[in-house]
């Protein structure tokens, strides 16, 4: 087989979940008396972590605005953490065939890399059953977030696989600049969340529109 591991991301590529974050990140706003945003700006600014999330809620722009008050940013983050915990995975759904998808590749090494939070992460992947699919999983807090390739380095020194074995599935340009950073190849998912950008400019081996077509690439001999 051409790879011996897949390396999954897991927000906009295994799971939708961005109905929960629009609900956390707007009763966090709402708390701090600043304006509620839409489902679409919320989709557009998730891939980067918790934080930068928060950061651009407060901002109302993808653009992090560079006036942001550290204690006001800090104090979202707190109640975002606090509404998010309590959220989590009420409304988060798996994609299209993820499950079948994930069964047929029951032989092959996989990781979950994402940069959410571990706390979260765990319990998202416990509500979705999903856990016991994954040999390692590497959360936004456990090392740099991608576009650093660094977690997905370390997947493969933890696998004990080279860079060229093994394959990353994302949905946003992080995913893909990590893997290229890497020396990794990936696979780009059409279906997620790719924060406003058109995917194929940032050159992945593979563009997929639905989890299914992602077999045929992992398997291929
Ligand atoms: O931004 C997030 O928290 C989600 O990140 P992911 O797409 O890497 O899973
Ligand atoms: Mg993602």
């Amino acid at each position: 087989m051409q790879y011996d591991a897949a390396f999954f991301d897991l927000d906009g590529t295994l799971v939708d979940s961005v109905y929960d974050l629009y609900i956390s990140i707007n009763l966090t706003l709402s708390d701090l008396a600043f304006p509620i945003v839409s489902q679409r700006l919320v989709e557009s600014w998730v891939g980067n972590g918790i934080d930068m999330l928060v950061k651009r809620a407060l901002s109302g722009d993808m653009q992090v605005s560079e006036h942001l008050d550290e204690s006001l940013t800090n104090k979202a983050i707190a109640q975002f953490h606090k509404h998010y915990e309590q959220q989590v995975g009420q409304y988060s759904v798996l994609y299209q065939h993820v499950e079948t998808g994930l069964a047929a590749l029951r032989g092959m090494q996989k990781a979950l890399i994402t940069n959410k939070s571990r706390i979260f992460t765990e319990k998202l992947l416990d509500k979705l059953a999903l856990t016991n699919h994954f040999e390692l999983i590497i959360c936004g807090d456990d090392m740099a977030k991608k576009p650093s390739p660094e977690p997905l380095l370390f997947a493969c020194k933890k696998l004990n696989i080279e860079a060229s074995k093994a394959i990353m599935i994302g949905d946003s340009k992080s995913d893909i600049l990590a893997s290229k950073a890497a020396g990794i190849d990936v696979i780009a998912v059409g279906y997620g969340y790719n924060q406003g950008e058109n995917l194929a400019d940032y050159n992945p081996q593979y563009l997929c529109d639905n989890f299914l077509d992602i077999i045929p690439v992992l398997t291929q001999r």
